[in-house]
């Protein structure tokens, strides 16, 4: 037999030797970190994130924050326990340049408070994000009074012109091809002269809970918000103009980087221990414990946290995935190791995230030997054995981890450029190792 060779940009995805069994303590969420920070913020006075995630979307929304004038202090918490983030706002100055890198969360979110600054905010970031869907937050703050230059029509990198501040009102947007076109105009609105009111128009909206996580998260820093599912009308937001509290807000581990290692426990019939699963939550993760309960698992709530074991069989699923599109690359790595097909649907928006997903999930696993098809807005997925090979990632966080997943039952994976999990979970290798050699936290 040849060995396979190794390339100093490949790692060689570990193989599980047995049934993992490991307690995971998983660093804060993204989505509520850039959310918690872009509220801090806007705020009237000065509060505080506690366990924020540090990872590479989170600290470039926290340095475009301080471009625009803000003060973030890294420290530890007001017990002394844990790392925390002092949020001083301050007036929002321009000019200023942001690096938006390939975060959505900072691309879309701080547009709508660029405008509110007093000058002009270049926004740039990684090639992708010249690619990513921003037409929705360009027109939807030009309607609301912003002046914004889009030198590539609808997309980056562009100028938002700030004012000083943002008249708002009634907007109508189409946010099908992503949420953050919502929760971007929403969270800034309490600061806008006459709050905001968003309609949206498309056909299809992604990634509900992500709205909703938008919604909690305004309401508990005191925002006044009226929306769809709390008996408002369907698929508008409103949200009034008002002063915003400066809160004390502990971030709950982000529940999708807690994929990868609940993937492990499926796949190789053991058992891992996620601390501080919250019991209630907004965070689309959350229903990991319903989809990978169905693909072979149990699962249980406890006061260890959530407690996640495989059962030595993977079954097939038929899932629609739209409210949590950011699942689905770590779902397609085990539906290709399960012992029927899946078929993956509601997410033809995935095109457009980090790396068009379906294409790349399409290509990386059928390069292994898999037998994977695009729909028009998911993937049909065949499980047949796989053999090694490399793992492309296409700069893609959920790329690496699925990459990692398949490696932990298919021998010779070896994922390209696993050092991309930093957008999002910069410590992944080793936590992976811990998991593996039962040394886990
Ligand atoms: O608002 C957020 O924090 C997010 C919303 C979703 O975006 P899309 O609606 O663009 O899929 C999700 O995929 C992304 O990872 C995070
Ligand atoms: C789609 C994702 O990220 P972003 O916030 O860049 O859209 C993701 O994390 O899966």
């Amino acid at each position: 037999m040849t060995e396979t060779p190794v390339h100093p940009a490949l790692w060689p995805a570990p193989l599980a030797s047995g049934a993992v069994d490991a307690t995971i303590t998983v660093p804060g969420s993204k989505s509520v970190t850039n959310r918690g920070l872009v509220l801090a913020a806007l705020a009237a006075e000065p509060g505080w994130l506690r366990r924020p995630l540090r990872s590479r979307d989170t600290l470039l929304m926290a340095e475009a924050l301080r471009a625009l004038g803000v003060g973030i202090e890294e420290t530890v918490g007001p017990d002394g326990t844990g790392e925390a983030w002092r949020v001083i706002p301050a007036g929002l100055h321009g000019p200023a340049t942001v690096d938006v890198g390939n975060a959505g969360t900072v691309m879309r979110f701080l547009p709508p408070v660029a405008t509110l600054a007093d000058g002009p905010i270049r926004f740039d970031g990684d090639p992708r994000s010249y690619e990513r869907p921003l037409g929705g937050v360009i027109d939807g703050l030009r309607a609301l009074g912003a002046r914004v230059d889009d030198d590539n029509r609808g997309a980056l990198p562009m100028t938002v012109h700030g004012a000083g501040a943002l008249e708002g009102g009634r907007v109508e947007i189409d946010a099908s091809s992503s949420s953050q076109f919502v929760s971007a105009l929403l969270l800034s609105a309490p600061r806008f002269n006459q709050g905001v009111e968003v309609r949206h128009v498309g056909a299809k909206l992604p990634s509900l809970p992500h709205i909703r996580m938008t919604v909690d998260m305004l309401r508990c820093v005191g925002a006044q918000v009226d929306e769809p599912e709390t008996g408002g009308e369907p698929n508008v937001w409103r949200v009034s103009h008002s002063a915003l509290l400066g809160r004390d807000l502990t971030v709950e581990p982000d529940l999708s980087n807690a994929q990868p290692f609940l993937a492990a426990a499926l796949i190789t019939g053991g058992t891992v221990v996620i601390p501080d699963w919250p019991s209630r939550t907004t965070q689309p993760g959350d229903q990991l414990r319903r989809i990978f309960t169905e693909m072979g698992g149990t699962c249980q709530l406890t006061d260890r946290g959530l407690v996640f074991k495989g059962s030595g069989r993977i079954h097939g699923i038929d899932v629609d995935l739209s409210e949590v599109g950011e699942l689905t690359p770590g779902i397609a790595a085990v539906a290709a190791l399960a012992d029927s097909p899946s078929t993956l649907r509601g997410v033809a928006h995935l095109r457009l995230h980090e790396t068009d997903r379906l294409a790349a999930l399409t290509k990386e696993i059928n390069e292994l030997g898999g037998d994977v098809t695009e729909t028009e807005d998911g993937l049909h997925i065949r499980p047949r054995p796989l053999h090694g090979g490399v793992f492309h990632t296409y700069d893609d966080h959920r790329m690496a981890t699925a990459g990692a997943i398949i490696g932990l039952a298919v021998e010779g994976v070896q994922v390209e450029n696993v050092a991309t999990t930093a957008k999002t979970l910069p410590d992944f290798p080793e936590m992976w190792d811990a998991m593996l050699t039962g040394s886990g936290s």
